[in-house]
């Protein structure tokens, strides 16, 4: 039925909701690991909500996708080999083949219903399926990385829902060294990291991990997300020990590159300048996860 949505009433963000205005259920249902649920909105387009928890919204997924994938991608001179934990709705895969540089992308989502809900109701974000250098793997990422060959990537992205359910694995120290010793020397990984006005300890805590974990660099970046909570959202770029990787300018623009749209959607959010603005943190956040 039509009407309002409530939500963020969460363990993640006590004490707070936002409600969107809900035109048209499209789709709900249980799968193994959470509840699926597409639905038409009035003021975001179609909105994708895992288990209660906003997902993506056709209006303002751009910033999220593109950010999450060129602030790694661009950072190094010509990424081939990609990973992309998670991402099951496709909308980094699209961002990944704009880079004509990249030969094999492999993803491992551990939610098949995710996958095909987005193939039906965004075929915006799964076009990104339909690249001949993807390929698919449904199942556990801990598990799928713990078989992974020492050095095989050149980038890895974690596009993981929040450490609340099936994500819960993906903030604990084993899995970024199991990432880390994945990556190749100077390889670079972007993890989804949360809400600097609402996350700090939990972002305090990856940031520790990754430092120990990550012998190259570790930043963090955010991005302007209006439907998920507090408006905000957080990447944590790392690298591993190896040629030095300059995160906060971009050696490997992608806005300027021909063929960047062979996905055939352009750029909505991305761009150097806002690459390289990303990384500019507010003081609170300096202060509080050591990063002054
Ligand atoms: N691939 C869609 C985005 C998944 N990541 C989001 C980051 C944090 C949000 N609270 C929910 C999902």
């Amino acid at each position: 039925k039509s009407g309002k949505a409530v939500y963020f009433n969460n363990p993640m963000w006590p004490g707070e909701a936002h409600s969107i205005k809900v035109e048209k259920i499209l789709f709900k249902e249980k799968s193994e690991y959470q509840e699926v649920l597409v639905f038409e909105s009035s003021a975001y387009g179609k909105v994708l909500v895992l288990d209660g928890i906003v997902q993506l919204t056709e209006k303002d997924e751009c910033a999220y996708q593109e950010m999450i994938a060129h602030l790694p991608l661009c950072s190094i001179k010509s990424p081939k080999n990609v990973l992309v934990v998670g991402g099951g709705d496709g909308g980094v895969l699209r961002e990944i083949s704009r880079h004509s540089s990249v030969e094999h992308i492999d993803i491992c989502e551990i939610d098949k219903m995710v996958i095909d809900v987005s193939k039906k109701f965004f075929p915006e974000l799964a076009v990104g399926f339909e690249d001949p250098r993807v390929n698919l793997h449904v199942g556990d990422a801990i598990e799928f990385l713990r078989c992974t060959p020492e050095g095989k990537y050149d980038a890895i992205i974690v596009d993981s829902s929040d450490p609340v359910g099936p994500a819960q694995e993906l903030v604990e120290k084993p899995f970024f060294e199991t990432i880390a010793k994945a990556l190749r020397p100077g390889g670079v990984l972007c993890n989804m990291a949360e809400s600097m006005w609402l996350h700090t300890h939990l972002i305090q805590d990856m940031i520790s991990i990754c430092r120990e974990t990550f012998r190259g660099s570790v930043h963090y970046a955010w991005a302007s997300v209006p439907t998920y909570p507090s408006g905000a959202i957080g990447f944590l770029l790392c690298s591993t020990e190896g040629p030095t990787v300059d995160f906060v300018k971009p050696i490997n623009p992608i806005e300027k590159v021909e063929g960047a749209n062979k996905c055939g959607r352009e750029l909505r959010f991305y761009n150097s300048e806002m690459h390289t603005a990303a990384f500019a943190l507010p003081t609170f956040l300096k202060r509080e996860v050591s990063l002054l």
